[in-house]
C-alpha cells in the first residue's frame, strides 16, 4: 500500500522534529545526493546542475550540490535572490559555481554540459505553477530537450542527454491535487521526502515524476518508518492513531487483507448476491461482460435483472434470473432507453431506502445521481460522463477541466451527491466521504470498450461481500489494472484474467508490489537502480544520517 501525505500533514509531522533539532534537511539532502550518485553510477568526471528556488526545497538541492561537489563532481547551482543562506554557503565552500537564474544563456550553456539536472525550485511550498525567471528557464530547458529529442515519450536510451532528478516533487505540480499548471521539468527520478505526496500518484502531475523513490527522513509517515517501530503496516492500520494518509494506493500485496475469501461456514448468501441490471437489445455485450466479471470476482450468486434474460444465462449458466435477495446492485452498463425504464423500479427502491443499500450506478444509470445519496452508492463515471453529470446538476466543469484535475473533480462530485465517486481513467480516483482518497493506476491496454462494464461487475461483487465502498472500489480497480497487464486484450480477456490475478495475490505469489513505480514516459532502462519500495524505501536511516554527517564534516 502506498500512503501519500499532503503538504499540511508533512509540515505537521516535521514541526516537532525540527523543534527538537532533528536535522531533516541534512537527511533529505543526503538521501538526494545518494540517489543522484546511484543514478549516475558514480561521481568521477560527472557534472550536475542544481536549480535552486528560494525555499527549503532549494536548501535540499544546495546541500546535495555541496555533497556532490565534495565527491569530485563539477557542480553549478542556479539561484535567485533569497536562496537558502546556509545551503548557499555550503555549496560555495564545496566549490560549486553559482549562476544567476536571470543569466539564462549562461545557465542553458551549463545545462548542456551537465549529466544531471537537480530540480530544487519548488517543493511542497508551491502555490500555483512556476512563475518568474524559473518558469522561463524551465520552458527553455524543456524546449532544448524536446528539440534534440533527448527524452522521447516512450523512454530513453543510456547516454541520451542529462537526467533530471526532482527534489521532493517536480517543481510546480499541485502537491496535494495532482494539478500541473505552468511549465514543469519532466523528471526521470523524483526523490520524495518522508512520504510520497498525492500529486505523485495523480494525473496529470504524476506524468512528470518519473520513477519515485521515498527517502525515509524519519517523519514516521512512510511504510519503512512504521515497519521499523512506529506501527505495524496493514490496511486496518489506516486509522490506528497515526496521521491518516491523504491518498492511498492499494497494491497487489494488500489484496489478501481486502479480498473476500470464504470460510468453512460460508454459503452463497453470506458470500453475497450481486444484482445486475445491465445490457440491452442495443448493447447486449455490456450485460454479458458485467455478469461475467461479477462472477469472476467470486460472489455467492449473481442475479440478472436486465432485459436480456435467458440469453445471459445461456452465456453464463451460473447467473440466476428472477426476483430475490440482492446484497449489492450494479445498474447501468449498456442500458438503452427501454432497459433504463425497466431498471427504474430498482432505482426507486434504492432511493426509497435513502440510498443506503450498496449499489453501483454506471453509464446510463448515472442520470439518476442526485443530492442526498450516501457513500453506499458508488458512481463510476469516466471524464465525459462526469462532465455530463456536472452539467445536469448545474456544476461548472468541462471534460477538459476534469482531465486537468481529476482528483478535484471527483471530490466535487462526491461532495455534491454524498455518494462514493470513482472517476475512471488512466488513474481511477476514488473519493468517498470519511475515507482517504484512493488512486489506482492501470495499463492503457484496458482502455477498450467494455472495460468499464467489467469494472462495474467486479465492484458489485466486492460490495455484495460487504466491503466498505471506497475500499471495494479501490480493490476492484487494483485487480482490474492487474488483469489488464500484458496486452493487447479485449474486455473479456480482462475478465478471464481476474481469477488468476486474485489467486496469485492471495497466494502471495509473483508479487512485485513494493517496487518503485514509473510514471508514463519514464523508462527504467536508462539507469539501473535497486528496486526500492516507493512507500518507504528500504534504505536504512543510518546510511542517510551517515551521509549527512560526512557532508557536514567535509564542509
Ligand atoms: N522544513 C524543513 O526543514 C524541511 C524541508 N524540506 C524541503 O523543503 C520543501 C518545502 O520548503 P518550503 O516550505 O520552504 O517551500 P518551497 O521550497 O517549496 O517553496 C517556498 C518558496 O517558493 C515561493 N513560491 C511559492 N509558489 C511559487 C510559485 N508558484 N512560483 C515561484 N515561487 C513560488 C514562496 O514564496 C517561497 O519563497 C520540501 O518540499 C522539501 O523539499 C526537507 O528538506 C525536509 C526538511
Ligand atoms: N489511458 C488509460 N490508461 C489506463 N486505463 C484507462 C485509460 N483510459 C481508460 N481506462 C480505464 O478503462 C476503463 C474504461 O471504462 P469505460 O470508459 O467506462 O468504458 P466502457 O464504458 O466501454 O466499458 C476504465 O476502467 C478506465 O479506468
Ligand atoms: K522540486
Amino acid at each position: 500500500m502506498i500512503r501519500a501525505f499532503g503538504a499540511r500533514k508533512v509540515r505537521e509531522a516535521e514541526a516537532p522534529l525540527l523543534a527538537a533539532g532533528v536535522p531533516l534537511m541534512e537527511r533529505a539532502s543526503g538521501a538526494l545526493a545518494l540517489a543522484v550518485l546511484r543514478l549516475l553510477g558514480g561521481s568521477y568526471g560527472r557534472r550536475a546542475l542544481a536549480l535552486v528556488g528560494r525555499g527549503n526545497n532549494g536548501g535540499d538541492a544546495l546541500f546535495a550540490a555541496a555533497f556532490l561537489a565534495r565527491r569530485g563532481m563539477g557542480v553549478a547551482a542556479v539561484v535567485a535572490e533569497g536562496a537558502h543562506g546556509a545551503g548557499l554557503a555550503a555549496a560555495r565552500a564545496a566549490g560549486c559555481a553559482v549562476l544567476d537564474v536571470a543569466d539564462i544563456d549562461a545557465v542553458v550553456r551549463e545545462a548542456a554540459r551537465a549529466d544531471v539536472w537537480i530540480d530544487g525550485i519548488l517543493g511542497i511550498g508551491a502555490r500555483g505553477g512556476l512563475r518568474g525567471p524559473f518558469a522561463s528557464l524551465v520552458e527553455r530547458l524543456e524546449g532544448s530537450r524536446e528539440g534534440s529529442a533527448l527524452l522521447p515519450e516512450a523512454g530513453r536510451s543510456a547516454g541520451a542527454g542529462p537526467l533530471v532528478v526532482a527534489v521532493d516533487v517536480p517543481s510546480g505540480i499541485g502537491t496535494d491535487d495532482g494539478a500541473a499548471p505552468g511549465p514543469i521539468l519532466r523528471a526521470d527520478l523524483t526523490v520524495t521526502m518522508g512520504a510520497p505526496k498525492p500529486g505523485l500518484l495523480l494525473d496529470p502531475a504524476r506524468r512528470y515524476a518519473g520513477r519515485v523513490e521515498t527517502a525515509d527522513i524519519g517523519l514516521c509517515l512512510s511504510a519503512a518508518a512504521r515497519a521499523a517501530g512506529c506501527a505495524a503496516l496493514d490496511v486496518a492500520d489506516i486509522d490506528a492513531g497515526f496521521p491518516s494518509p491523504d491518498l492511498v494506493s492499494i497494491e497487489r500485496a494488500d489484496l489478501p487483507l481486502l479480498w473476500p475469501v470464504p470460510g468453512p461456514s460460508s454459503h452463497k448468501y453470506t458470500r453475497g448476491v450481486v444484482g445486475v441490471a445491465a445490457g440491452s437489445a442495443s448493447y447486449p455485450g455490456a450485460g454479458f461482460l458485467c455478469v461475467d466479471a461479477a462472477l469472476a470476482a467470486g460472489p455467492g450468486m449473481v442475479r440478472y435483472a436486465g432485459t436480456l434474460g435467458s440469453a445471459v444465462v445461456s452465456s453464463c449458466p451460473e447467473a440466476v434470473l428472477g426476483e430475490g435477495r440482492v446484497d449489492a446492485w450494479v445498474i447501468g452498463p449498456g442500458l438503452d432507453r427501454e432497459a433504463l425504464a425497466r431498471a427504474e423500479p430498482i432505482v426507486d427502491g434504492l432511493r426509497s431506502e435513502g440510498w443506503t443499500a450498496p449499489a453501483v450506478l454506471d453509464a446510463g444509470a448515472l442520470a439518476w445521481a442526485e443530492r442526498g445519496m450516501t457513500p453506499a452508492t458508488v458512481l463510476t463515471p469516466h471524464a465525459g460522463e462526469l462532465a455530463a453529470l456536472f452539467s445536469r446538476l448545474g456544476i461548472e466543469g468541462s471534460r477538459e477541466g476534469i482531465a486537468a484535475c481529476p482528483a478535484a473533480a471527483a471530490k466535487l462530485a462526491s461532495e455534491f451527491t454524498g455518494a462514493t465517486v470513482v472517476l475512471k481513467g488512466p488513474v481511477d480516483v476514488v473519493v468517498s466521504p470519511g475515507s482517504p482518497v484512493y488512486a489506482q493506476s492501470g495499463p492503457a491496454w484496458r482502455a477498450v470498450a467494455g472495460a468499464g462494464d467489467v469494472y462495474a461487475g467486479l465492484l458489485g461483487a466486492l460490495l455484495a461481500a460487504g466491503l466498505e465502498p471506497a475500499r471495494a472500489a479501490a480493490a476492484a480497480a487494483c485487480v482490474h489494472g492487474l488483469a489488464s497487464e500484458n496486452g493487447p486484450m479485449r474486455a473479456s480477456d480482462i475478465v478471464r484474467n481476474v481469477p488468476a490475478v486474485v489467486r496469485a495475490a492471495l497466494a502471495g505469489g509473483g508479487s512485485e508490489e513494493g517496487s518503485g513505480y514509473h510514471a508514463p514516459g519514464a523508462s527504467a532502462s536508462a539507469f539501473h537502480m535497486r528496486r526500492a519500495r516507493v512507500s518507504g524505501g528500504r534504505r536504512p536511516m543510518q546510511k542517510i544520517d551517515e551521509c549527512a554527517r560526512t557532508a557536514r564534516e567535509e564542509s
